[in-house]
């Protein structure tokens, strides 16, 4: 069987005739197809055709009553599996929606006296009757007369297997002595020609987990098998009166996979209306499975160990149809009733939006912290570095650059064009990552800072330096903002904190630049006294070599993001955006990434849109083209995202709170940084080697690194975070004052140190608490503009310190500023401890 070729149809008679020949005939090919793929099917059997008629009229009878009449014996009443399922209730396969078809569970007549009842053996208990189906008396004894045909028809069939395994006809007996069987009748109702195959299952791609099955088809076909080595779906025609017969796992198992159970769906496009009645042979419940004769070759050992039909049947049900299970937990879990988390975010997201978002959490929980989180946290972090890249790169080479480029008014005018750049860049990237996604800010904003970085390190007049400065702000502002939002969408609840650690890249980039200013600025510049009469180009190189590397490590970042990672949309992005399905196959991307199963399906999101009678827009968004979307959200965006961050009073008073101190602390850190290394130039008046600047820098630096660290071991504990950054706001105010009064270098670094340990502590907590305050789709606005109030923050600061003298003031300034930032974090109206961010 090399080509793919639907299951073959067997004349069956030859097992009951006298024709040895016919008969060795028909095991050989049992024997073949149990080896490709366990499915055949047979005529010629002993089940009448008459019976199969009638038991077909049975089936849509049934079928045809009322709903209210199928559910008086809904399935759920029994803990045994007997009675009437209804449509939409299971989902074998993921990413399909609930499937499209409604079935009746019925069984062996057991009483409650019987031992099988008693000791909860599989599927075993009274049958449910429908009591007001038409004819009532004759449906039973139908129904019961067609199961104890096809129950010795099994027999039969597993006679025949017997055979093609070399043991007697006979081998199976005490398997099928006291066997459990259910048959179903199923009813799979006209789906549009047109629906949506993937989401329109009448049942999704699985296989059957018990011995043997016999399937009776009406004349509507829809059944395919999968063609294992083409991948192709197979048609199983039907074929009147004839049965298609396919292997479960149990005797695949048994056989030590040498026969196979094989994977098999129903998708009813024929436009009619589909019946079919399968008849699931399990076995005796005792009965011992274990590797069956002629399995293996001599010295190989069993595949898996002995084990009951009924410890194999139950655990196979469980993970067949665990998914459904899982997904009718998850769905009793859901707290529909998300009044708090109404009254905070209001119209500013959906009722459907905020239950969703809390699903894929919990999701994300189930799959935890994984390889895919830990390299995101990497290539997140990039993101961090090259921002760091940019601002202390640029402060490190403004003075050999003042003492090389002829006509500088004031250097401070490269960092003046730079936060112009960044001011424009933290807002659009913001605004563009809530309307476009997460994506291409991610790989934008590295590609263009890195190019442009070492472009600069070419600038041969200080006007093209500034402008290539305020084009690498443009790419710069996106950085944080960002990826500190696409890191909180990815991160399990588990390891939150490492959302705050992300700082930490800052600070380790701190130091980072500065080792390399250390190397290159302190070997290749023109004297401390040059001016660019006398620093030739050649002579100071320095600044070059140092935006050159820096550009250069920024073109690697982008490369591991480009190529080496590939970053996902977020599913958070893919929810706002009503692409339900793109956000169910991420978060079951991220899963298999981590080597889990996957947590999601449509049918859980679909769920939620139907219990809110509220449509997702799946239907609509989840079809269009991505130019599309795109073109929808420019035409939607009329400042809707500014506005839905003012939804609610609460909302809106947390975002303007969270804006002013980002705008507070935004003057206050570059005023005292700016102020700092004149100021105590003037002060101490010694000449500190170049060298020992550097020094001293690396040194704050790598304190520095404590500040998100520390912060990160803080922000899992049961402490407000709200009350630990006002707390380390106004602690960091009480050091800068102080620092005032500092007598000697040394006393200097240390205060410098600690001052950068504790700013840096309060700027990781925000760089947390700020994104995970916002709601996903309006999260980059909302992030993204808290950004730009930073960096316009940091352009007054900068603008202050080119236009003022040496004094104290702006420090007791900054210290003051700091204070007030400390103030506003205890006023902010709502804590994220605790709380999933949405
Ligand atoms: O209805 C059919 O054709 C197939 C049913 C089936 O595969 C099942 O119930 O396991
Ligand atoms: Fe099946």
């Amino acid at each position: 069987m090399a080509s793919p070729s639907a299951p073959p149809i067997l004349d069956f008679s030859s097992f009951y005739g006298g024709d040895s020949e016919a008969k060795a005939k028909l095991v050989e090919e049992v024997r073949k197809c149990c080896h490709y793929n366990g499915f055949f099917q047979i005529t010629g059997h002993r089940v009448p055709l008459d019976l199969q008629h009638r038991v077909m009229d049975c089936s849509k009878r049934f079928f045809d009553l009322p709903l209210e009449e199928k559910t008086l014996i809904d399935k759920n009443r029994t803990s045994y599996n007997r009675g009437y399922e209804l449509l939409r209730s299971q989902m074998l396969e993921v990413g399909t929606g609930p499937e499209l078809k409604e079935g009746l569970y019925i069984g062996e007549e057991i009483p409650t006296d019987h031992a099988y009842y008693l000791e909860n053996k599989l599927n075993s208990g009274p049958n449910q009757w429908p009591p007001t189906v038409a004819d009532k008396e004759e449906f039973r004894q139908t129904t019961m007369e067609y199961y104890h045909a096809v129950f010795d028809l099994a027999k039969d069939v597993l006679g025949v297997l017997a055979l093609t395994l070399g043991v007697e006809s006979t081998y199976f007996d005490p398997l099928t002595d006291g066997a459990v069987a259910t048959m179903r009748y199923l009813h799979y109702p006209a789906q549009p020609k047109d629906a949506d195959e993937k989401l329109n299952r009448g049942i999704g791609a699985h296989t059957d987990f018990g011995c043997i099955t016999l399937l009776l088809q009406d004349e509507v076909d829809g059944l395919q098998v999968l063609d294992v080595p083409t991948g192709q779906w197979l048609d199983v025609k039907p074929v009147p009166g004839a049965y298609v017969v396919n292997l479960g796992n149990l005797f695949m198992r048994m056989a030590n996979d040498k026969y196979k159970s094989n994977t098999h769906r129903v998708i009813n496009k024929s436009g009619r209306e589909r019946y079919s009645i399968p008849f699931f042979f399990s076995g005796n419940p005792d009965y011992l499975c274990e590797c069956l004769p002629n399995c293996r070759e001599p010295g190989e050992p069993a595949k898996y160990p002995p084990i009951t039909v009924q410890n194999m049947v139950t655990s196979a049900y469980k993970e067949s149809y665990g998914r459904a299970e899982m997904y009718k937990k998850e769905m009793k879990v859901i707290d529909f009733d998300d009044s708090a988390a109404e009254q905070v975010y209001g119209s500013s997201t959906t009722h459907a939006y905020r239950i969703k978002s809390e699903v894929i959490g919990k999701c994300m929980d189930d799959i935890g912290m994984g390889w895919f989180q830990w390299k995101l946290f990497l290539v997140t972090g990039f993101g961090f570095i090259v921002d760091n890249f940019a601002s202390q790169g640029l402060a490190s080479v403004q003075p050999p650059i003042k003492q090389e480029l002829s006509g500088i008014v004031q250097v401070s005018y490269s960092t003046v064009a730079y936060y112009v750049g960044l001011i424009l860049g933290a807002s659009f990237w913001g605004l563009s990552s809530d309307l476009l996604g997460r994506r291409p800010a991610f790989i934008c904003t590295l590609l263009i800072a890195a190019v442009f970085l070492c472009g600069a390190a070419g600038s041969m007049n200080f006007v093209a330096f500034s402008a290539l400065w305020s084009v690498i702000g443009t790419a710069v502002g996106g950085n944080v903002p960002i990826d500190s939002m696409i890191f909180l969408e990815f991160v399990p609840g588990s390891h939150h904190y490492l959302v705050t650690a992300m700082s930490s890249w800052w600070n380790l980039s701190q130091l980072i630049v500065s080792l390399i200013a250390w190397v290159f600025l302190a070997n290749y510049s023109c004297p401390t006294d040059a001016t660019p009469a006398d620093c030739h180009r050649h002579e100071n190189m320095g600044w070059r070599y140092t935006l050159i590397t820096l550009g250069a490590l920024s073109l690697v970042f982008t490369f591991c993001r480009v190529f080496v990672f590939k970053l996902p949309e977020t599913p958070r992005y893919l929810l706002s955006q009503g692409r339900d399905q793109d956000a169910v196959d991420v978060v079951n991307y991220v899963a298999k990434q981590n080597g889990k199963e996957p947590p999601l399906t449509i049918g859980m999101l679909q769920e939620i849109d139907s219990r809110l009678d509220s449509s997702s827009g799946t239907t609509q968004s989840g079809r269009m083209s991505r130019k599309q979307v795109i073109k929808e959200n420019l035409r939607s965006f009329r400042g809707e995202h500014y506005r839905a961050l003012f939804a609610t009073k609460k909302l809106g008073t947390h975002t303007a709170i969270m804006w002013i101190i980002w705008l507070t602390i935004g003057i206050g850190y570059p005023l005292y940084f700016n102020f700092l290394p004149s100021y105590l130039a003037a002060k101490f008046t010694t000449d500190a080697s170049l060298s020992l600047t550097y020094r001293n820098y690396c040194i704050t630096s790598a304190v520095g690194i404590i500040g998100p660290v520390s912060a990160a071991a803080l922000v899992s504990t049961r402490l407000s975070r709200r009350r630990m950054m006002g707390i380390s706001a106004i602690v960091t105010a009480v050091f800068l004052f102080a620092y005032v009064g500092v007598k000697s270098p040394t006393s200097s670094l240390a205060f410098s140190c600690i001052t950068s340990l504790l700013a840096n502590f309060e700027y990781a907590m925000m760089y947390a608490f700020t994104p995970e305050s916002f709601p996903a789709p309006h999260r980059g606005t909302g992030t993204g503009t808290a950004a730009a109030l930073l960096r316009f923050g940091g352009l007054l600061a900068s603008l202050v310190s080119s236009q003022t003298g040496f004094t104290t003031a702006p420090i007791y300034a900054s210290a003051a500023l700091w204070v007030a930032a400390g103030v506003f974090c205890m006023g902010l109206p709502f804590e994220t401890h605790g709380h999933d961010a949405i």
